[in-house]
């Protein structure tokens, strides 16, 4: 389990990384998204020892994250970092030697990775040479080499088709099943939605909220979906402590300011005539994405 406590980063006077906390558990992929600039990047770089921080702690396993662990976490950076001039198959195949791996097994296990990602037959190109959806399949491919004892993944699935982001997402799920904690960065958030078991949101260097989707959507504003056989345009001038949303023709949004106050409305609304519908609607993360980083 990796633990992040405080973590605080700045660049002159701008403090990119502000005090942040959460936990990546074994076995659970982390979604981790926040706007441009928010500090994610930064985040992951402290995380992996590449950039140093000012204040906080990390902790794998309850102990001090060292050098050795930090070796064993498999990174996808940002900036990339392979080298376009250089075949696919030699590439990784020396990260794995640089891993402790004999070139054989290397081989044989990247060979099977370019396999899953529809790549074997690249495998002597050079990386310069493939697309860019293809060089992110071969990035990802270098964060897997040698069994990582934790992911750190820079918005892995930017650029990706959507066969890609399939194989992305079974690999990624082979690896929590193992007990081992991911963590991912992304903006987009129908796919941190349908994926991730808890996330972290960040806004101007903080965490504005962490916890599963069903956690952040139960801390939401709880709104109700109201449809009419006639116009709703009464239910703007109704006092029942509900906030008016919107009201489009016979439907109208509301949202409940005090608990119970639901039910006056819905029985003022079978008074006046045929009620439609009256649903309880469940916010999307892309909407409290948008109310906790405002
Ligand atoms: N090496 C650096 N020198 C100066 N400022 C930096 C450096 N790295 C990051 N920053 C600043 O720190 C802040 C956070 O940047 P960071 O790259 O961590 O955000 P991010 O959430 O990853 O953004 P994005 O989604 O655009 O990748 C930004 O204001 C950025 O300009």
């Amino acid at each position: 389990m990796l633990q992040l406590r405080d973590l605080t980063r700045r660049f002159g006077d701008i403090t990119a990384v502000d005090g942040v906390s959460f936990d990546v558990s074994d076995g659970q992929l982390t979604g981790f998204v926040g706007g441009n600039g928010a500090g994610k990047t930064t985040t992951m770089r402290m995380v992996m020892g590449v950039l140093a921080r000012d204040e906080g702690t990390i902790l794998w396993n309850g102990a001090p994250v060292t050098v050795h662990d930090q070796r064993r976490f498999g990174y996808m950076p940002e900036e990339r970092g392979l080298y376009p001039k250089q075949p696919v198959l030699d590439q990784l195949a020396y990260l794995g030697e640089l891993h402790g791996m004999t070139g054989r097994d290397a081989r044989r296990s990247i060979m099977e990775q370019l396999e899953r990602f529809g790549l074997a037959d690249r495998a002597k190109d050079r990386v310069e040479k493939l697309s860019l959806g293809n060089q992110q399949r071969v990035q990802i491919i270098a964060a897997l080499i040698a069994e990582p004892a934790a992911l750190i993944l820079d918005e892995p699935f930017s650029g990706l088709d959507p066969d890609a982001v399939d194989s992305m997402t079974d690999i990624l799920r082979e690896h929590t099943v193992r007990g081992i904690p991911v963590l991912f960065s992304s903006h987009q958030l129908d796919l941190v939605q349908r994926l991730c078991d808890r996330l972290t949101i960040m806004a101007r260097g903080r965490v504005v909220a962490s916890g599963t989707v069903s956690e952040l959507q139960a801390g939401g504003p709880t709104r109700y979906k109201l449809t009419l056989g006639g116009d709703a345009g009464w239910v703007r001038d109704a006092r029942h402590g509900v906030h008016v949303v919107d009201v489009d023709g016979p439907t109208a949004l509301v949202e409940i300011v005090q608990e119970g106050t639901e039910q006056p409305l819905l029985e003022e609304a079978m008074a006046r005539g045929p009620v439609r519908e009256f649903a309880r609607v469940i916010p999307a993360l892309s909407e409290i994405y948008r109310e906790v980083t405002a």
